[in-house]
């Protein structure tokens, strides 16, 4: 297994600037799922990563309980609540989002597990699952034949390990990954430091990030971000790949002003744009 290096070459053969005659209706809607009481800051976070992001439309689909929040942190954002005040479970909208991500914040109530296996049965909307909606598949594997084929996964080590079960080796890791991948025609992005990305039998390796990422909602936030750069029609490999590409840079950027100590998952958010100017000077 020798990867390919997600580098500035490998960057700029996927990203495509803006369209000066763009509009919102055509810049991809995002619909983010996710968030229960007490954890709506993993929906706003992952929505406001989408919006940074490019995203023309963010919709978060939150519990009721986080409707002020979310109209309050972000408004920008559009709101729908659940019919539940706490957890999610019943995912239904009226809305033609381009694509959707699902997950962070979610919290595994038996309600939110049926709503997950409900909305699966019937989406075809391209995905990214994160978080609790991994975990929860973990717990019912034959669900994961409903994932749209390329479908993005953005799991942590331990939400890895409970998907393909423990490893012996970090060759072992990367084999039952590839193997992962190849049986449900999923996208893996093994989240880590450095993170690695599993596309059947392709892997990449990014190489930006440091351990300020190593805070708490900093995934939820790349989990926005994909979701965004899906909606705008990239290819689910190079959402994933320019996502996480994106992602690192910001703490790279962040680093000299904030130290490893002060960052958060909001300088993540903050610092997004100025990680697109540094691929625009790159041109
Ligand atoms: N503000 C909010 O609303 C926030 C909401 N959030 C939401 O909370 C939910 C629970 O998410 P979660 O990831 O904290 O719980 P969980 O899956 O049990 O994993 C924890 C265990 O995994 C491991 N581990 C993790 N990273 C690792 C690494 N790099 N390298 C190695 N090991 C690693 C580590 O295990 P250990 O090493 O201790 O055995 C750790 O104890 C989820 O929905 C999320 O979106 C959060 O995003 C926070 C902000
Ligand atoms: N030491 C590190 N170096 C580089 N990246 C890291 C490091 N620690 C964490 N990260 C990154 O931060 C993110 C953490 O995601 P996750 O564990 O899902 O956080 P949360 O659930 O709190 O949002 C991942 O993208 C991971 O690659
Ligand atoms: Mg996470």
């Amino acid at each position: 297994m020798s990867p390919i290096y997600i580098d500035q070459n490998e960057i700029l053969k996927r990203y495509k600037p803006i369209d000066a005659h763009t509009h919102k209706g055509i810049q991809g809607h995002a619909l983010i799922i996710a968030g229960s009481y007490g954890k709506i800051g993993a929906a706003v976070l992952a929505s406001k990563g989408s919006l940074r992001t490019g995203c023309g439309l963010v919709t978060a689909f939150v519990p009721k309980c986080g409707y002020q929040i979310v109209q309050i942190a972000i408004p920008e954002a559009m709101v729908l609540t659940d019919v539940e005040k706490k957890y999610l479970s019943a995912i239904a909208f009226d809305i033609k989002p381009q694509a959707v991500g699902i997950g962070p914040g979610m919290g595994q109530e038996e309600p939110t597990q049926k709503a997950l296996h409900e909305f699966l049965i019937t989406n075809n909307i391209p995905l990214v699952v994160d978080a609790d909606a991994l975990n929860i598949l973990s717990k019912n594997r034959s669900w994961l034949t409903l994932l749209p084929s390329k479908t993005i996964l953005t799991p942590h080590p331990k939400e890895l390990e409970r998907l393909i079960g423990e490893w012996d080796s970090e060759e072992d890791k990367f084999e039952k990954t590839i193997a992962f991948s190849l049986h449900y025609d999923v996208i893996v992005v093994m989240k880590g430091a450095p993170t690695h990305i599993i596309d059947a039998e392709t892997v990449y390796r990014n190489t930006t990030g440091n351990a300020a990422l190593a805070t708490a909602g900093s995934g939820d936030v790349l989990t926005g971000i994909i979701t965004s750069l899906l909606a705008q029609s990239y290819e689910p490999i190079d959402a994933a790949i320019l996502g996480v590409y994106l992602h690192g840079l910001t703490a790279d950027i962040a680093l000299p002003e904030t130290g490893y100590q002060s960052f958060l998952a909001s300088d993540i958010i903050l610092t997004i744009g100025k990680a697109y100017l540094s691929l625009e000077n790159l041109e």
